[in-house]
């Protein structure tokens, strides 16, 4: 690259690189393509720490593009600390992205490649804020832990939860969900990657510190099978499916990726 005039440097330094004068916006969106290999490893990252209580599930509800699995988070029974957090985060629910095949689904992808399903764990930082609404207006609101699924064996801990979809077949249609472990969904290996992006389906917000786990949990053809049998419609409705929910890539612009482990 040619070097630059000083003139040019001060511009440059003062993001005046373009010619109209404003500095062009960088966008904080997820999901992103994780580059293992330029990922820095950062040792002042902590281990996390799952504190969840399995009293605080409370229902499984078909929210029309997936289905959340829903924790009591009125107050905090079930967290998630240290990691790369400040503090600790309440657990408010956790669903899946899928597609309508078993050769895509997740939302990240590592070094380009695509795994057939992701779940995020949805936590909001209520040291902070008095609700997840509230918290996902701020930078610092929210903590979502995404694990990978990939092909292999049936999930007997995943069988737990399929069990109840035909309960939620149509959208709004909810069924209670008690009395369930979510660290025994948990890969054994709990390194990550972390970064800070946005919600990945509307309203999009810019408020999600991103912790991915590098192992991942396994899923079989036919449990992915029972996700797109869910229905996007109302019982009142013409049938149609939830087939896939993935988020295509976006720019990771000046974002770095850190990992837990060298
Ligand atoms: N896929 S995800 O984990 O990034 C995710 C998690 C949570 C919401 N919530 C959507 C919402 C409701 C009010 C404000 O925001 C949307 C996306
Ligand atoms: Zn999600």
């Amino acid at each position: 690259m040619k070097p630059r005039s000083s003139a040019a440097l001060i511009q440059h330094k003062m993001g005046l690189h373009n010619s109209h004068h404003k500095p062009c916006p960088t966008h904080l969106q997820s999901p992103i393509n994780i580059h293992t290999r330029t990922a820095k490893y950062d040792p002042s990252l902590k281990p996390l720490k799952f504190s969840y209580d399995p009293k605080t599930a409370k229902r499984i509800v078909n929210v029309g593009h997936c289905f959340n699995v829903e924790f009591e988070d009125t107050c905090d029974r079930s967290v998630l600390g240290e990691g790369p957090l400040t503090g600790y985060y309440r657990l408010c629910q956790f669903h899946f992205h899928w597609g309508s095949s078993d050769k895509d689904g997740s939302e990240h992808n590592i070094d380009g490649k695509l795994y057939p399903a992701e779940l995020h764990i949805v936590h909001w930082n209520s040291k902070k804020y008095t609700s997840f609404e509230e918290a996902a207006q701020h930078s610092d609101g929210v903590a979502v832990v995404g694990v990978f699924l990939k092909l292999g064996d049936t999930n007997p801990v995943l069988e737990s939860i399929i069990q109840n979809l035909d309960r939620v077949k149509t959208k709004g249609k909810t069924c209670p969900f008690t009395e369930f472990d979510l660290t025994d969904l948990l890969p054994k290996d709990l390194n990550y990657w972390t970064y800070m992006g946005s919600l990945t389906t509307k309203p999009y917000f810019e408020c999600v510190t991103w912790i991915i786990l590098q192992e991942a949990i396994t899923v079989s053809s036919e449990q992915l099978e029972q996700f797109r049998r869910l229905q996007c419609t109302s019982e009142n409705e013409n049938p149609s499916f939830i087939l896939e929910n993935h988020r295509p890539v976006q720019p990771l612009d000046h974002r770095v990726v850190r990992s837990s482990c060298p």
